[in-house]
This record gives structure tokens, C-alpha cells and sequence, in this order.
């Protein structure tokens, strides 16, 4: 994890020692703290050792491809930004890449300006994913969560966490693995709404070398790299029938295979899971298995959304302005009165994402140092009969959050199919909702 006052740590992996050298170099000379990577085996070392807060990679590595790469660094890149740099003749690959959620490629040769510009563009304003929840407990909505959660660390139970996205599920989940005697073992996130379909099963389970075309190596999947430790499953709603299935005969059996494997291998990791879906519903219509739920809903708790922790928000709030002004070197923000009431009847459609994400982007434009309903709801403006008119960019995140949301709605909140409708993968429909949610392009009020 990040210290909040550290500069920016990139993951740089490139085979070519002057290239990367030189690169390397320069970007530590712009402020970035630089591990250099020489081939893939070195990169997963490290990702498995610290999470960076930005990876470029190469997309021909001595030991393997850039798809072979990413396949095997996503459940350790939760939200960190991955971008790929190729030469001419592997932009295909390249796009493969980005329809599997890599963030962007760069055509080499490139400007390190370029490069700089899109790290920080790409990196998310918050870099401390298990920070301490601020908000469980402080209000009677979440006071029997937190016990509950502070209760089940100790037990090995399967615990299914539901609730509207961004109230926080995951930071729950985290809370009973650091609270258990797990604590020292891995904590694997995998969104799985977010794995490209393909790539499903050698994800989970792993395959051994020449399993099927293009498995140049042998690669352990989710359930080895837990280990002892956690392996959380958020949006397990979305999960693909066929690795329903296959995650049954796991929690079942407690053993799995690797893709052309042969040997029985165990499962020890504890399974946490996370839904924002209706499961009853998916259930009725034969879409989530039954058994299943069973298995992992030993104990459902429920993370309420934003609007009914009313007590929660400033005390969320103040503490989110406070760690965004340190990293920048700043003094702490006072919060306005009008702003305060602003915030308190909002009704939060993004949950704590999008208040982290109005704070923060209210204090990286706000002049002086007390944050106004203004920096926060710059949207509401617009409404303003003689306001300025809003921006393309905003105009065009709302149209685009619009269309989504219609799609979702037609397709009765499935994923797949609303992606399908609006001709995205399901990947990018996923982070261009939680980004557009995330970032309140929806008009308020
Ligand atoms: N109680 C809290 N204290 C501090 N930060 C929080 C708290 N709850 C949520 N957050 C922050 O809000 C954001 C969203 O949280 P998280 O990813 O856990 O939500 P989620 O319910 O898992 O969302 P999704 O369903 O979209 O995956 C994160 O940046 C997280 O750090």
C-alpha cells in the first residue's frame, strides 16, 4: 500500500535495458518513484509485492505476450491503471488487450510528456484501498454491520455482502480478512463482471503449459494465488453460468484443477462475495444457481446506500478532503456551512465512491481553503437559468450515463446484455457506469 504522502510508484516493465533504463530515468525525474521490470516474471513478483499505482508495460516480453501478461496481473492490479506500449505492428494486439480492460496503449516511439500526461489522468485520486473505513459504525445504519463484521472476521463462514455500488463492499470485505488470522495472506480481488469471457476458467483455475493454444506457461489462478488468504468475489451476479457451475464443485469439494492438469489441488483461501444484483431474481429466472447462493450466502450482510447514513456523510467527507489535501500538501479544508447542507441532502446515487469523488475533485479546483456547494455540485450551475452552458464533456457524460442506464433497465440489470445492446464489452460498460456514477455526471436534485 501507498503511504498518501509518497510520490506516485510505476511499474515500468520493459525487456530492452537501454530503453527502459533511459525511461526509467526520465520518469523518476518528473517525481515518480520507478521499479523497472525486465521481463514478466519480474513484473508479477512485483505486483505480488506492492501494488504500484501505475503499470506500463511492454507488449512483447522475453517470457511471454502482453495478453499472457495481463491475464496474469489483473487480480493483482485492482484499481491500478494499466496502459501497454507496442510498436505498429501489434496495435491489434493491443485493442484485444483494451477490450479485456487493459486502460490504453501508446504507439512507440513515444513522448515521455505523453506518457506523464496520461499517468496522471489515469491514476485514480485515491491510492489507499484499505484505508481505514471511516464511516462503518458512526451512524445506526452501519453500527450492525460493523459488529457484525468485526464478529464474522474470526470465523471461516462464507459471507455474500450485497448493496448498491460504491456503499463500500469492498471495504468490508477487507475489513473481516484484516481482522482474521488471514491477515498476513494474500487478499485477491476479482471483479467478476470484469473478466473477459475467454479467459474465465484459466483465470480461476489456472492452466498448465500447452492447455490450449497460447498457454506458453504454466499460470495459477485465482483460487492458488489466494492461498491462506482471502479471495473476494465482487459482482458474483455477473458470473458466467458455465464457472457457476465450477465454483459449486470447488465449495463443494474444496479441490480444483488447473486447466490440463492432472492433480487434485486445495482450495484454503476463505471465500468472500459481493452482489449489487437482485440474486432472488436472477434465481426465479434461472440465471444465478440456487445452490450456489446457498453455498456462498452462509451469512448475507447488508451495506446500506449512502442516503440512509446520514450521520456518516460530513464525518466521510472530512475525511476524505483531509487525506486528498495531505497528499497534495495541503492543510485541511473546512467544509462550508451551505456546503455541508448540500451534502447532507444529496441523495448519492454513486454511494461513498461518488462523495470521495466530488470531495476530491472539489478540492483540486476550489480556490482557498474552504470547500463551497459550488466546488462540490459544480453540475447545478447548469440549472442556473443564466448559468454558463455546460461543457461538451459534461453534456456528453450525461447522454452517455443516460444511455446505460436505459440499457440496463431494458435488460432487466444484466450486465451482458445491456453491453450487448449498446455494442461495448462488458468490461468497458462496467467502468464507464462506476466512472460516470463515480464522478456524479448524473444531474442532481
Ligand atoms: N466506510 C468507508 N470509509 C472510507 N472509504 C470508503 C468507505 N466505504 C467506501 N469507501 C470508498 O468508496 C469507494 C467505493 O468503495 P467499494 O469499492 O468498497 O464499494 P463497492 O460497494 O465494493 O462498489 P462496487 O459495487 O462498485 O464494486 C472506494 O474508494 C472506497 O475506498
Amino acid at each position: 500500500m501507498t503511504p498518501t504522502d509518497a510520490p506516485l510508484h510505476v511499474l515500468l516493465i520493459e525487456d530492452d535495458a537501454v530503453l527502459g533504463g533511459a525511461l526509467a530515468q526520465r520518469l523518476r525525474l518528473e517525481g515518480f518513484r520507478v521499479e523497472h521490470a525486465v521481463n514478466a516474471a519480474q513484473a508479477l513478483a512485483a505486483l505480488r509485492q506492492a501494488r504500484p499505482d501505475f503499470v506500463l508495460s511492454d507488449i512483447r516480453l522475453p517470457d511471454g505476450s502482453g495478453e499472457d501478461l495481463y491475464r496474469r496481473a489483473l487480480p493483482h492490479l485492482g484499481d491500478t491503471p494499466i496502459v501497454f506500449a507496442t510498436a505498429f505492428a501489434e496495435v491489434g494486439q493491443a485493442v484485444r488487450l483494451m477490450r479485456a480492460g487493459a486502460d490504453d496503449y501508446l504507439t512507440k516511439p513515444f513522448d515521455v510528456e505523453r506518457l506523464v500526461q496520461r499517468i496522471r489522468e489515469l491514476v485514480p485520486a485515491r491510492r489507499e484501498p484499505g484505508a481505514a473505513p471511516q464511516g462503518f459504525g458512526l451512524s445506526p445504519a452501519t453500527a450492525r454491520l460493523a459488529a457484525d463484521l468485526e464478529r464474522l472476521a474470526g470465523r471461516d463462514v462464507p459471507v455474500l455482502l450485497r448493496g448498491e455500488t460504491g456503499v463500500g463492499k469492498e471495504v468490508a470485505a477487507r475489513v473481516l480478512h484484516e481482522r482474521s488470522a488471514r491477515a498476513a495472506e494474500p487478499f485477491v480481488a476479482v471483479n467478476c463482471a470484469a473478466v473477459p469471457r475467454e479467459l474465465m476458467e484459466s483465470q480461476f483455475f489456472g492452466h498448465e503449459r500447452g492447455a490450449f493454444t497460447g498457454a506458453t506457461g504454466a499460470h495459477a489462478g485465482w483460487f492458488e494465488e489466494a492461498g491462506a488468504g482471502t479471495l473476494f468475489l465482487d459482482e458474483i451476479g455477473e458470473l458466467d453460468p458455465r464457472l457457476q457451475a465450477a465454483l459449486l464443485r470447488v465449495l463443494q469439494d474444496g479441490v480444483f484443477r488447473r486447466l490440463g492438469g492432472r492433480q487434485d489441488l486445495r482450495f484454503r483461501g476463505r471465500l468472500v462475495a459481493a452482489t449489487n444484483a437482485d440474486l432472488g431474481a436472477r434465481i426465479a429466472a434461472r440465471e444465478f444457481r440456487e445452490d450456489l447462493y446457498y453455498r456462498l450466502a452462509v451469512v448475507e450482510l447488508w451495506v446500506p446506500p449512502l442516503r440512509e447514513r446520514p450521520a456518516e456523510v460530513l464525518a466521510l467527507a472530512q475525511g476524505f478532503a483531509q487525506q486528498a489535501a495531505q497528499r497534495q500538501g495541503l492543510a485541511a479544508p473546512a467544509l462550508a456551512a451551505e456546503a455541508q447542507a448540500a451534502l447532507l441532502a444529496h441523495d448519492w446515487p454513486g454511494n461513498v465512491r461518488e462523495l470521495r469523488n466530488r470531495v476530491e475533485r472539489a478540492l483540486a479546483l476550489a480556490e482557498g481553503d474552504t470547500l463551497g456547494s459550488a466546488d462540490l455540485f459544480p453540475e447545478r450551475a447548469l440549472d442556473e437559468p443564466a448559468g454558463a452552458p455546460a461543457t461538451l464533456a459534461s453534456a456528453r457524460e450525461q447522454a452517455e450515463l443516460a444511455q446505460i442506464e436505459r440499457a440496463l433497465e431494458l435488460s432487466g440489470g444484466r450486465l451482458a446484455e445491456a453491453a450487448q445492446r449498446l455494442g461495448v464489452s462488458r468490461t468497458t460498460l462496467w467502468k464507464r457506469r462506476k466512472k460516470l456514477l463515480g464522478e456524479g455526471a448524473r444531474q442532481s436534485g
